[in-house]
């Protein structure tokens, strides 16, 4: 049996020929809530962000074969539980990465408007240059920005990049974007003392895990230093995030920065492929349908472009495909509810990527520029 996190994409079309699906919600993926029987039963487990797959629930799944995650990050799994057992596991990455790269860019403009300055201006410092903060990094030099990266690792490497370190780059910086994983070494990278460090007039945007970054220190620092812009999409003890960090941040999400129907679809078919390569395969699955086979929904309702592409009508281009401003909104009142926030991560699956938006252009440069950020253009 294939048990899955109901919110995943495309289950069906992928993998009902194959083998029973049985769906249940994420945080519902636990020991204290399966019955045995089912328990016994799961040869592929196929899980999101919010599903601890530990060591105990591994070592209650006799049959457990596979183990697929339709995500980026994978600080949820027991990886050498599963490994000491012989279990086979993938995650998808890169599949949600365009859908930051969006989210990081609306959000910035949307600030940029409501503190009436020029996005242009400012110098970006990325944390973290791996598929996420790339997306990121792709789009704000489409635009002409100042942009600088801070990842050992790849720099270690031998990568190219703007290196700069995490500290020299909290002094020069009117930008900090975080996008590296949660680990180890990168819990609360951003503490109170780095905090503390950020220019003056800084924003700073935390798209990568809650735990990289402190967020009672976060709160303290802001209340001192009201300077500060925060875009907050991942929290320190999510579903509940700390209520005063919610009340300071100046945008506030449910951890769906990487939400978008095909970022979303990707992730299954990242898994769909790794199972079909692996030793627990599953018996006659065909080749991975391509997302344009598995996309279901219509585009959405193409654009012109009149006047020039400047701060305000690129802010409104971004708009028409996702409305930051207005979840920001919503996810304000749902926190209030219990299960307020899952209930915003269920509404959001239905965001589309910038490419699903057709844009009217006949002036050449405009239409380069929104090529590079993700649109899809005519002339
Ligand atoms: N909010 C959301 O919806 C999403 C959140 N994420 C989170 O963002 C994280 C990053 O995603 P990707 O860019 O796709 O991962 P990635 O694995 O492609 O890149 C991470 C980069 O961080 C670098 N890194 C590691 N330690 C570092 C340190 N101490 N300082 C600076 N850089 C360091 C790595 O060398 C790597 O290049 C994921 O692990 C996941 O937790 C990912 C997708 C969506
Ligand atoms: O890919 C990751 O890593 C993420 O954080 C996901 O975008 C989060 O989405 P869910 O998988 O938890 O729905």
């Amino acid at each position: 049996m294939l048990l899955a996190d109901e919110n995943m994409a495309c289950l069906e079309p992928l993998f009902a020929d194959l083998t029973p699906i049985h769906t249940r919600p994420g945080r519902a993926i636990s020991l204290d809530q399966l019955d045995d029987a089912t328990l016994k039963q799961v040869h592929t487990l196929l899980v999101r962000s919010v599903t601890p797959v530990n060591a105990a629930l591994i070592a209650a799944m006799p049959s457990l074969r596979f183990v697929g995650t339709a995500t980026i990050g994978t600080d949820h799994l027991d990886i050498e539980a599963l490994e000491s057992r012989g279990i086979h596991w993938a995650s998808a990455p890169g599949c949600n990465a365009e859908a930051v790269g969006e989210y990081v860019l609306t959000a910035l403009l949307e600030l940029a408007e409501r503190d009436g300055v020029a996005l242009q201006d400012r110098t970006i410092g990325l944390v973290g240059l791996g598929n996420t903060g790339s997306a990121v990094a792709r789009r704000l030099a489409a635009l002409g920005l100042t942009v600088w990266h801070c990842d050992p690792p790849k720099q270690a490497a031998g990568a190219s990049g703007n290196w700069l370190t995490l500290d020299a780059m909290l002094g020069c910086c009117d930008v900090i974007s975080c996008h590296v994983p949660n680990q180890t070494d990168t819990f609360h990278l951003l503490d109170h003392k780095r905090l503390a460090a950020l220019k003056p007039g800084s924003w700073l945007v935390n798209a990568s895990r809650g735990e990289v970054v402190d967020n009672a220190a976060l709160v303290a620092v802001k209340a001192a230093r009201p300077d500060l812009r925060l875009v907050m999409d991942v929290w320190e003890g999510e579903p509940e995030p700390l209520a005063a960090l919610v009340d300071c941040s100046d945008i506030a999400t449910a951890h769906i920065a990487g939400y978008s129907v095909e970022g979303k679809i990707r992730g299954t078919q990242m898994l769909h492929q790794a199972l079909a390569q692996s030793p627990a395969a599953l018996e006659a699955m065909p080749a991975t349908p391509s997302l344009a086979q598995l996309l279901e929904v219509p585009r959405l309702p193409p654009v012109t472009l009149d006047g020039p592409l400047d701060q305000a009508s690129l802010l409104g281009l971004c708009r028409r495909v996702y409305d930051l401003a207005e979840e920001d909104r919503r996810f304000r009142q749902a926190i209030t509810e219990p299960g307020g926030f899952d209930a915003r991560r269920k509404a959001n699956l239905a965001r589309r990527e910038f490419s699903a938006l057709t844009v009217q252009t006949t002036d050449t440069r405009a239409a380069t520029t929104l090529a590079a950020l993700g649109f899809d253009t005519k002339e």
